[in-house]
């Protein structure tokens, strides 16, 4: 039943190098090029400052790795030079570390960047579109760069909304696609884990983005953030199953012979699929659209290869004001 469509052999037509990021020989710049103003932002992986680059005085971002394997910091330094160049993905301009601690700093073009919980309550609906238009422009390259981002949610698309510009950022958790590969389940924030995360199907694909995506349409058209509020991974899932049901989690589980644990099953018994329009509120009218209710259950599916892929996506009838904006420019 795997979705084995050759175009998602990406790498296969890619020089080794491309992808074989073990190999790679980090060029570093110099850290004396860079001055730190300010933190704004700390997570699991690495603290991030403003800062800005001496000999130019330009402002940027600087993300120190906090100390993981050498192999994880190739994996985003390879993963970054590959997609930086590519739509509404945040630039890596340099790569930097201290000759002493060895600690390695990633340097970024800087996004005046409106923090996303009080920015998406004023977004208007056109927006949204524009705006989510965007990520999928970003995850269609990505994906066809070979490359899953695994970690899709508001927090890691920085927006400045003065310049209405967008960036995805955040490809520490990014890997390259292989055909037929189990992957490490332990990836993504619990509110964006797609089904196949929480049901150890570890053989997943590119789709998973598409799931987090999903989530963060929902979550922004029936203004209900996060869409599935998981307290730990069981209730996640538990937490999805209130809205798809547990019939088309079981048809899923078979297509693919996954077998969920006992104490999941319990936890979950049997749960009726609801409607979409059952989430619609006098508050978020406006927002729910026939369209954006019918993508938004083309992308969340349990069955990763029964998504709408993110370049089919941009070609739904939700996108069609954008797509009419940014042909006439
Ligand atoms: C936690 N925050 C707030 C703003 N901001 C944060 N992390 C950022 C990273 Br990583 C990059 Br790269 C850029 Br560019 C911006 Br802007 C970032
Ligand atoms: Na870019």
């Amino acid at each position: 039943h795997r979705n084995l469509s050759w175009s998602k052999d990406v790498l296969a037509k890619k020089p080794k190098e491309y992808w074989d990021y073990e190999k790679m020989i980090v060029k570093w710049g110099n850290l004396e090029d860079y001055e730190v103003t300010q933190k704004i932002g700390r997570g699991k992986y690495s603290e991030v400052f403003t800062g800005f680059h001496v000999p130019t005085n330009k402002k940027c971002v600087i993300k120190i790795l906090k100390p993981v394997k050498k192999k994880k910091i190739k994996r985003e330094i390879k993963i970054l030079q590959n997609v930086s160049k590519g739509p509404n993905i945040v630039a890596l301009l340099d790569v930097v570390r201290d000759p002493l601690t060895k600690t390695p700093c990633l340097i970024f073009e800087h996004i005046n960047n409106t923090d996303w919980k009080s920015l998406y309550p004023k977004l208007t609906p056109y927006d949204i579109k524009f705006y989510l238009y965007q990520v999928l422009k970003a995850l269609d390259y990505s994906h066809s760069q070979g490359l899953m981002h695994r970690d899709v949610k508001p927090h890691n698309v920085m927006i400045d909304h003065d310049k209405r510009e967008v960036r995805l950022i955040d490809w520490g958790l990014a890997e390259f696609y292989h055909p037929l590969t189990e992957y490490n389940v332990r990836v993504a924030s619990r509110h964006y884990k797609g089904p196949e995360l929480l049901v150890d199907d570890m053989l997943y694909d590119y789709s998973l983005d598409m799931w987090s995506f999903g989530c963060m349409l929902a979550g922004m058209t029936f203004r209900k953030e996060p869409f599935f509020a998981g307290a730990d991974n069981v209730d996640q899932l538990y937490k999805i199953a209130k809205v798809l049901g547990t019939d088309l989690l079981n048809d899923y589980l078979d297509a693919y012979d996954l077998e969920l644990e006992l104490e999941v099953e319990q936890r979950l018994g049997t749960l009726p699929r609801k409607q979409w329009s059952a989430f619609k509120t006098k508050d978020n009218a406006e927002r729910c659209s026939p369209e954006a209710l019918e993508l938004i259950d083309k992308m969340l599916r349990y069955d990763p290869a029964a998504r709408i892929l993110p370049r089919e996506a941009m070609q739904h009838a939700y996108f069609e004001e954008v797509r009419k904006q940014e042909s006439s420019k």
